[in-house]
């Protein structure tokens, strides 16, 4: 499974939290992140994670694009709704490429416990 992970400075630890969580699943699969997002995630849950650039420099439309190709299988994108981001068109970008491409995308924490809930239980 390849699966682009995402998340927001205000969400990171809430993105570190879940990869911890979900460690053994995730190990198992093929992982990109935003830059900044994926260096949390080898520094801080010691995963291999290819790191792409970082949100506000375009690493959302790079993931978009690779799902738009059928290079990515699921987006966790844990948004932060309360703060606004400089790259807001890129996010609406990335969000609608999941929406046409019928790509499953959390942008919470709740409903990305329950995809990798269901995922972890078929691996
Ligand atoms: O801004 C982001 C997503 O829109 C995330 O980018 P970083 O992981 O580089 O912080």
């Amino acid at each position: 499974m390849r699966i682009a992970l995402i998340a927001h400075d205000g969400k990171k630890a809430d993105m570190v939290g879940l990869a911890r969580e979900f460690r053994d699943f995730l190990a198992g699969c093929t992982l990109c992140a935003t830059g900044t997002t994926g260096g949390r995630l080898q520094a801080e849950v010691g995963l291999e994670v290819e790191r792409l650039l970082s949100g506000p420099l375009g690493g959302d439309l790079q993931i978009g694009a690779r799902l738009a190709v059928g290079q990515v299988d699921a987006v966790i994108f844990l948004r932060d709704p309360m703060t606004p981001q400089p790259h807001e068109p890129d996010i609406n970008a990335l969000v609608r490429a999941c929406d046409v491409h019928d790509i499953p995308c959390a942008t919470n924490v709740s409903s990305a416990r329950l995809l990798l809930e269901h995922w972890s239980r078929r691996s």
